[in-house]
């Protein structure tokens, strides 16, 4: 039965205007969205073999359709912990207790599409402006079953009006290296990618970190506006939240050592730390004065002693606090309001409602948890775009990408233009005789290696930001693996052909290579599949080393021992048997085989009789142990070894991208 109100409800939602009037009652109601009760969160202690640290304590809490909970602590206290736990995005350790989504157990595959998390580093796109950063993700992340053009752009418009991003419209993101919008635009940016769907859930993991106080207390505002207008259920972690924002939250949720100290309505903390004993000053930030009450004072052994000691004494206090010790909490709150003055608080008093019935229901969830574990799931799916509408947006925004990168590009068509004159004078117009021999053979090589790191290792840069961008996306079920994988391909393939067959045509020409059509686009086959190989071994390093400075190692080395094993330093059969192995697995060896046929076929050499030198082509080639392979089979040989390490690339790149959450 709740299943089937459940799925309505989201349906709705989902359809429905961001700001929605039928929605929108401006307080927070009173359905509970989420449910905890009971969590503990251990992990190993790095410091003792065996023993489990315990980083939450018996954590229990809801949250309501509308009402915006603060996560308050010390560093270290557990916020972001909690936040995870909540969110669904816990990694290792074991978690216990129970999570309940509207009086249900969550579901994986629903829950991560019905609840955003924002997280504290903003991962975008730097050369998307803000409307182009929106556009894209409502068309990655809103099914087109269900919305036309006109609609997603009327979302994002609506997004960008909401959160009052019109001025910043048409500006790029930016990153360290181009100026972009602010820091207070990028968390609205990252949080109105996360509004695009309508959640019933939104966590925020501290999004007022490394903003001034204005733009702190707009990004709280806009988010806790937001979250009562459509009934969300706002859950944010914040690091000493100045007084104003801190009155803006419905409720708090103050952590100690894993441990609450209160959750309850924001104007009801001051009364309720002032009846166990803890008055806050009249002119103080609640939050300061709270958190310095929280905090471990590490100053001596005597002072960690007394707050650790207090710390427990909060803890158990509220422990012990239950709806009548409440109402006893309420009416001294009400006698010494006048004491309490301006600093207890702005939020309304409708909070003091929710706050009772917000302990009946804790008390309630245990027969809740009952009733769900008869079977009754949410599951909810909901509907997603297909394959082709996944690829087609990733490999716009990777084209949009792409073309803005001047850096990139100039680089790769600089370094084309300047390799090809370097390497054809350097070989200028090769002759027929003797010495010619080793050039040829020489241009060959330069020609492959040339096809190897220039590729390698820009694409390789660009390819790790996007690979940690996507990763971030799927966490929130975003698209396929497939797409992005394939759009990658798609994308960086040409951008590499253009540039290198200037490369290629330059040194052909000036070196003067055989002139001969058929020669000519034999090589230009053999040098593209060379980069198929390369761009294809790219994907592979950044898809299977998930360290950036462990790839950037582990990619040269390589593709170095492929040129020592690459059939110019060495001939094959004179390799020690123990190595001898690489060659099959070396598309240098293949490449520079391929090229040399090429070249060298029917090729005659000035050679006088009785001189010691190569007379033919055919000669370099036996002498040089390439004629293992016709030029098809080396080009069929690097084409499979391609296709390998794509795949390779994309297993990998699926076991990097698997969430692995527990879940509860
Ligand atoms: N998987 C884990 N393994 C080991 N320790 C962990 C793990 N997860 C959390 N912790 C520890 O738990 C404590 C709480 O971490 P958490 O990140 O939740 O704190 P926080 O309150 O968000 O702090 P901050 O405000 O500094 O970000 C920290 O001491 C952290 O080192």
């Amino acid at each position: 039965m709740s299943t089937a109100f459940d799925e309505e409800a989201i349906i709705e939602g989902v359809k429905a205007p961001l700001i929605d009037s039928s929605r929108a009652t401006g307080t927070p109601s009173t359905e509970v969205i989420l449910q905890w009760e009971n969590l503990e969160y251990k992990v190993k202690n790095a410091a003792e073999k065996g023993i489990l640290r315990t980083i939450l304590h018996q954590i229990s809490g809801e949250a309501r359709a509308g009402e915006t909970i603060a996560i308050i602590g010390s560093s270290g206290a557990g916020k972001t912990t909690l936040l995870n736990a909540l969110s669904g995005r816990i990694v290792g350790g074991q978690l216990s207790g129970s999570i309940l989504y509207r009086g249900a157990k969550r579901h994986p595959g629903t829950f991560k599409r019905i609840n955003a998390y924002v997280q504290q580093d903003d991962l975008m796109h730097p050369l998307l402006t803000v409307e182009e950063t929106l556009t894209y993700a409502s068309g990655l992340r809103l099914p087109n079953s269900r919305y036309t053009a006109e609609e997603k752009a009327e979302r994002v418009n609506s997004v960008i009006r909401n959160l009052r991003l019109e001025a910043a419209r048409n500006t790029k993101i930016g990153d360290a290296a181009t100026r972009g919008v602010s820091g207070g635009e990028r968390k609205r940016v990252s949080i109105g990618t996360e509004l695009l769907t309508d959640p019933r859930l939104l966590f925020l993991d501290e999004p007022t970190s490394g903003l001034d106080s204005n733009s702190s207390e707009l990004v709280v505002e806009l988010v806790k506006s937001i979250s009562a207008e459509r009934g969300i259920a706002t859950m944010m972690t914040i690091h000493q939240p100045n007084a104003r924002i801190f009155n803006t939250f419905d409720k708090v949720i103050l952590l100690s050592q894993g441990r609450i100290v209160y959750f309850g309505p924001t104007s009801d903390a001051i009364r309720y730390f002032a009846s166990i004993g803890y008055q806050c000053p009249m002119h103080e930030n609640p939050a300061d004065f709270f958190i310095d009450l929280m905090t471990l004072d590490y100053r001596s052994d005597e002072t960690l002693a007394r707050s650790k000691e207090q710390v427990k004494d909060l803890a158990e206090k509220f422990l012990q606090y239950s709806p009548e010790t409440e109402k006893t909490v309420s009416e001294l709150g009400n006698e010494s309001n006048k004491d309490v003055g301006s600093s207890s608080g702005s939020s309304t008093g409708n909070n003091s409602d929710t706050s009772n019935s917000s302990h009946k229901d804790r008390s309630r969830s245990k027969m809740i948890s009952f009733f769900n574990s008869t079977g009754s799931t949410e599951t909810l799916d909901m509907p997603r775009n297909n394959w082709l509408a996944e690829y087609s947006t990733l490999a716009r925004r990777d084209w949009v990408n792409l073309l803005r990168n001047v850096p990139f590009l100039m680089g790769q068509i600089v370094q084309a233009i300047f390799m090809s004159l370097l390497i054809g004078f350097m070989f200028f117009y090769l002759k027929h005789d003797a010495l010619s021999v080793q050039n040829r053979l020489g241009v060959m090589f330069i020609v492959i290696v040339n096809a190897t790191f220039p590729i390698l290792m820009p694409m390789l840069t660009l390819y790790y930001k996007e690979r940690d961008i996507m990763i971030r996306e799927r966490s929130s079920a975003t698209y396929r693996v497939s797409a992005f994988y394939v759009s990658k391909v798609t994308t960086l393939l040409p951008i590499a052909y253009v540039s290198n067959l200037v490369f290629f045509t330059g040194v052909y020409f000036i070196s003067h290579l055989v002139f001969d059509a058929g020669k000519y686009f034999i090589g230009l086959a053999t040098f593209f599949s060379m980069i198929a190989v390369t761009i294809s071994y790219m994907l592979l390093v950044g898809s299977a080393v998930k360290s950036v400075e462990v790839g950037f190692i582990i990619a040269p080395v390589i593709v170095t021992i492929q040129l020592l094993f690459g059939g110019l330093f060495s001939v094959p059969g004179t390799i020690t048997p123990v190595l001898r192995w690489i060659r099959w697995v070396n598309p240098i060896q293949y490449g520079f085989s391929s090229l040399a046929l090429n070249e060298l076929r029917g090729l005659t050499f000035d050679c006088d009789s009785g001189q010691q030198c190569y007379r033919n082509g055919e000669e370099v080639i036996e002498a040089y142990s390439l004629g293992r392979f016709t030029i098809w089979q080396n080009i069929l040989l690097l084409l499979m070894l391609g296709a390998f390490d794509a795949i390779l690339g994309y297993i990998c790149l699926r076991w990097v991208a698997k969430p692995r959450y527990i879940w509860l």
